[in-house]
């Protein structure tokens, strides 16, 4: 049975859980379940801190896990990223008050809060930057404002929370994070596991894929035919079918969604007629 760890708090753990269920797995229906087996798709499923999920995947107790790949490197842990998931973006970014430091360079010497002790040692230290890192658990905007730190490293998406606390990015992102799908550095290929873990990675590919293509279907003129598959070419080639008015055929396609419009209107302007596009709800490329 495969062994998964899925966050149970925090921004990853509401869309973790829904990929999950739409990758056709059970999941748990209280936040207070630690575990659960899903015994038709022969997987059991550990809700556990999504900073700890590095630590038991690494661990070899558990075959692979969701977290967040600041969180996989902040561990330092002996796991490694298999497939980004798209979901819980955010850049990693020091901040301070407006105009009190330009870049890595200025913190010589200054006192670093942050969340992520790991990360800012690394890139302190990849930089040849003496400075103290102070760790907090959380709330980290509000150190400077209290005097236990002149620079903060945390996770910024909107900003907001930085905005909030009259503090500035500055220099460049320490990194960019998303969630991933990650397991045991070495893993792959040695264990009897290996089948189960590759059709769980397609299932989830196939969730990534339908959330961002569409099937598109539409009639044209042969003549028209080469420039309107050039607008659709599909993943692999365009399904064209012959239409029982001569001269017509009928194109299927997938395209990406954010595309549609503006390939549905182009289609239009070659000639294009009864051009439709529908939700994919599952798919194995
Ligand atoms: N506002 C946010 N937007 C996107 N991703 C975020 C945001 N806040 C945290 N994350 C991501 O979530 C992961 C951290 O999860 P964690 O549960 O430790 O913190 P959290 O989501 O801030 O929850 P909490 O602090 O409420 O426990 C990291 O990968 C981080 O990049
Ligand atoms: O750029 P924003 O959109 O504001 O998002 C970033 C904020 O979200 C998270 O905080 P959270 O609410 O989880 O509180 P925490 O600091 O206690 O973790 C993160 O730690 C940042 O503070
Ligand atoms: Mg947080």
């Amino acid at each position: 049975m495969l062994r998964i760890a899925v966050p149970n708090k925090g921004s990853l753990s509401g869309p973790a859980g829904e990929m999950l269920h739409e990758a056709g797995y059970q999941q748990r229906r209280e936040s207070k379940e630690l575990r659960i087996v899903d015994p038709v798709n022969d997987v059991e499923f550990f809700y556990l801190r999504p900073r700890d999920i590095a630590i038991y995947v690494s661990s070899g107790q558990l075959d692979i896990g969701i977290t967040g790949r600041d969180l996989l490197i902040d561990s330092g842990a002996d796991a490694e990223e298999i497939l980004p998931l798209g979901f819980a973006r955010s850049t990693f970014r020091f901040a301070s008050k407006p105009g009190e430091a330009n870049g890595v360079e200025d913190l010589k010497g200054k006192t670093v809060a942050t969340s992520y002790e790991g990360i800012v040692a690394g890139h302190l230290a990849d930089h040849g930057i003496d400075a103290s890192v102070v760790h907090l658990d959380g709330a980290v905007e509000t150190a400077i404002e209290l005097g236990v730190a002149e620079v903060i490293a945390d996770v910024v998406e909107t900003g907001t929370s930085l905005r909030n606390a009259g503090l500035e990015v500055f220099g460049e992102p320490i990194m960019k994070s998303e969630a991933v799908v990650i397991r045991r550095t070495g893993a792959d290929g040695e264990e009897a596991a290996e089948s189960k873990v590759q059709q769980f990675l397609r299932r989830l590919q196939g969730v990534l894929v339908a959330r961002t293509y569409v099937m598109m279907d539409y009639d044209c003129r042969v003549e028209q035919l080469e420039k309107a598959v050039a607008l659709t070419p599909g993943l692999e080639s365009p399904t064209v079918s012959p239409l029982h008015n001569e001269g017509w055929v009928a194109v299927r396609a997938m395209v990406p969604a954010k595309e549609a419009q503006r390939i549905m209107d182009d289609l239009y302007d070659i000639g294009a007629r009864a051009i439709l596009t529908t939700a994919i709800h599952a798919c194995r490329l």
